[in-house]
């Protein structure tokens, strides 16, 4: 018996994750279908009859709109949410803005497969003067900026998420409360990578799906005894198909 149940959600599909664009820490908005994808993960919440007590996201508005279409369906607007830098999608440094097909056309699928999924290789820095550098984006003014990062690989990712889950989430979890956290593909595969122990070679497999809730049962000590997705079985592995074929180069 479970003593603990958290749902993790990768946000809808974002006007980047349309493109085909690493997108990292720019702040891509949902597309329409990115919309419905959220508004369908709360109807299978509801029909499940899953509820929050309180919610935590990262400060890029695709997560931040996915969660709130899910309130929506839930009528639960009113519940606390909680938004942190710590919670963003891996910094994908100079890859940002690149398209994936045409990343891997020109570098080839193994290397760009080692750049999305490597534990521990990260892509190339971002340049200091970059639109993209973090350093110059005022949401993260008030932070120090050696924290904020010009390219990260998963173990980096891993490294900056986790003092929030021990901080913020664990203690909201352990007094009882339903807990909710809407993500990202990279920041939630850092979670779990350190919730299942997943083996550095085994996490390069891992794709996470957009707009699919994951529910993850939790022993009394926080150790994961089962996971599933809210949603029918062929839905979920053709949107997972569909994420790991994003770096294939087109034929
Ligand atoms: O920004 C990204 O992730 P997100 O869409 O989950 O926020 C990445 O571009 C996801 O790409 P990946 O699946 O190639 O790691």
């Amino acid at each position: 018996m479970a003593a603990y149940k958290i749902v993790l959600v990768r946000h809808g599909e974002s006007e980047w994750n349309q493109k085909n664009l690493f997108c990292g820490w720019y702040d891509a908005d949902l597309s329409e279908k990115g919309s419905e994808e959220a508004k369908q993960a709360g109807k299978w919440l509801k029909e499940k009859g899953y509820t929050f007590d309180v919610a935590f996201t990262s400060v890029l508005k695709r997560a931040i709109k996915t969660l709130y279409n899910i309130q929506q369906e839930l009528d639960l607007h009113w519940i606390p949410v909680h938004r942190h830098w710590r919670l963003n999608e891996r910094m994908y440094g100079a890859l940002q803005g690149k398209n994936k097909a045409e990343t891997a056309a020109k570098y080839g699928e193994d290397q760009v497969k080692v750049w999305r999924r490597a534990y521990d290789i990260p892509p190339p820095q971002l340049e200091e003067s970059s639109e993209y550098n973090p350093r110059n984006d005022n949401k993260y003014k008030n932070l120090d900026r050696r924290v904020l990062p010009l390219t990260e690989c998963l173990k980096d990712t891993v490294e900056r998420a986790l003092p929030y889950w021990h901080d913020a989430i664990v203690p909201a979890i352990r007094s009882g409360q339903k807990v909710l956290i809407a993500a990202h593909g990279n920041s939630l595969r850092a979670l779990i990578k350190y919730l299942d122990n997943v083996p550095d070679a085994e996490i390069v497999e891992l794709n996470l799906p957009t707009g699919i809730p994951l529910v993850y049962e939790l022993d009394e000590n926080l150790n994961p005894i089962k996971h599933y997705y809210v949603a029918p079985d062929d839905v979920v592995q053709k949107a997972i198909d569909q994420v790991a074929n994003q770096g294939k180069a087109k034929k």
